[in-house]
């Protein structure tokens, strides 16, 4: 996100002698090709976190939102893009080659895929050792003996050095990689989906294991997961990811328990509830996320966002109408992502049909049974015919300024407890209603004073 989203000093934890990682405005992007005119994808888009010594902290959100990118770049397996990663009070983006070499020793990963992780034609032996011997830690005896120590500690047995990787289970290869990634002694691992491509039945054996290394080597975690109900069990705080954003950071059960978010209630409220009678607010995510080359203006979550904010004008119309003219904004970014090959251009252009229809028959679809107020049924009109004639993101923007709120117009800072009594009006509405505790931090303008918090919205929503 821009530099406006989030002044740092608001985002983070209070200063601990223990904090062990400050993230900082962070951005990782990949440079685009030709094909889309070069625009990157914007996989990491400006985060700021801190992450405390000794704390396995979460990270969860939908595929592609940027949480391996995050992941991979926190230990400088991918290049920043801009921002800082402080570790130990030293910024790691800056580091020479040899440093990074060097420094490379108190970060590792495991991956989410043994199999692919782990070449086939080493041995256990060879494979644990990799590192020892890149680093030049030791006599190749002491290697040797280290190895062996390791494959003890992570649960395999020294028999093993001498075997290949296809003659272990899916558990015994992730123990092959843990043990690896323990080799150089670091402080700091990230876990990717550690456990998601095993059987449930070994899943929680590796998360034992985890938790006890954790405890014996006083290790500290960044765990990526899909799985919600594996990271309430394992992880003390929790950063919820959208779109290259975070969007909420808190204590794991806290955020469970209260989220503040929109987005992290849809999140929660996609998980299966084991008691069919239970309430729970449901809450259905239209569409798919936005393209990360190309995310939106204001809030990364906006153009899903079931509570977004309406514009003041348009309070009074029909929500049902509303929802139609949410859509049309949904189809015309659909649209401007679609990848039109040349020949559907060149049909286009000849006026001949293509699969992407015209504008008039979609407004025709989301419109044709509704009595439209006279100022809303030019402005549609006006943006189909935009769509036509200059295009999708020229439509896109006479839409956000029609229709647009402070949702779509201005990233929203995060806001502590402090910051929401700044605005005055403790009694009518407190911020310990939606963030409960000074750590815990969402993204939301909603939880400005002046509008309805997500959670009541939701609530009050027909759903
Ligand atoms: N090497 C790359 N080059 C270009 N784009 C990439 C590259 N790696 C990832 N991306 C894109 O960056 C975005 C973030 O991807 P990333 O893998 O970090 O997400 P993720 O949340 O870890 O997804 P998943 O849960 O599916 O692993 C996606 O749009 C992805 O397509």
């Amino acid at each position: 996100m821009s530099q406006n989203v989030v002044s740092s000093d608001s985002t983070r934890t209070p200063q601990t002698a223990e904090t062990m990682i400050e993230v900082d405005e962070l951005k990782t992007y990949y440079e685009g090709n030709s094909l889309f005119g070069g625009t990157p994808v914007k996989a990491v888009d400006g985060v700021t976190f801190d992450i405390q010594q000794g704390e396995t902290l979460g990270l969860v959100g939908e595929s592609g939102c940027g949480k391996t990118t995050l992941g991979r770049t926190l230990i400088q397996l991918e290049e920043a893009t801009g921002g800082e990663i402080r570790f130990d009070g030293k910024d790691i983006t800056t580091l020479s080659r040899d440093e990074l070499h060097q420094w490379r020793k108190n970060a590792q990963m495991v991956f989410q895929d043994p199999d692919s992780s782990l070449n086939d034609r080493m041995t256990i032996g060879e494979i644990v050792r990799e590192p020892l011997d890149v680093h030049e830690i030791g006599t190749p005896r002491e290697r040797r003996q280290k190895v062996k120590e390791l494959l003890d500690t992570v649960g395999l047995q020294r028999e093993h050095y001498f075997r290949y990787p296809h003659q272990f289970s899916g558990g015994q290869r992730q123990r092959i990689g843990i043990a690896r990634t323990l080799a150089l002694e670091p402080d700091f691992i990230v876990l990717d989906e550690p456990v998601s491509a095993l059987d449930v039945s070994v899943q929680a054996e590796i998360i034992n294991l985890l938790e006890d290394l954790q405890e014996e080597f006083g290790l500290t975690y960044l765990f990526i997961a899909h799985d919600l109900s594996v990271v309430r069990h394992i992880c003390d705080r929790v950063a919820v990811m959208y779109l290259g954003n975070i969007m909420e950071i808190g204590p794991t059960e806290e955020l469970f328990t209260d989220p503040a978010n929109p987005y992290t209630h849809s999140l929660l409220s996609a998980i299966p509830e084991p008691d069919p009678t239970a309430e729970r607010d449901r809450i259905t995510l239209h569409g798919t996320p936005p393209n990360p080359r190309y995310p939106p203006s204001g809030c990364p979550f906006s153009t899903r966002c079931p509570v977004a904010i309406k514009p003041e004008e348009f309070s009074d119309l029909d929500p049902n109408l509303w929802t139609r003219i949410v859509q049309l904004r949904e189809v015309l970014g659909e649209r401007l992502r679609a990848d039109r090959s040349v020949r559907e251009r060149i049909r286009e252009r000849l006026g001949k049909e293509t699969r992407f229809g015209t504008m008039e028959e979609t407004v025709n679809e989301l419109f044709g049974e509704f009595d439209l107020p006279t100022d809303v049924e030019t402005e549609i009109h006006q943006i189909a015919h935009l769509a036509q004639s200059d295009g999708e993101a020229a439509a896109l923007e006479r839409y956000g300024t029609v229709f647009g709120s402070i949702c779509d117009q201005q990233d929203p800072h995060f806001v502590e407890e402090e910051d929401a009594a700044d605005e005055g009006t403790q009694g009518e509405r407190t911020a310990g209603s939606e963030i409960s505790g000074p750590n815990h931090q969402s993204y939301c303008h909603r939880h400005k004073a002046e509008f309805d918090d997500p959670e009541a919205v939701i609530k009050a929503r027909d759903v």
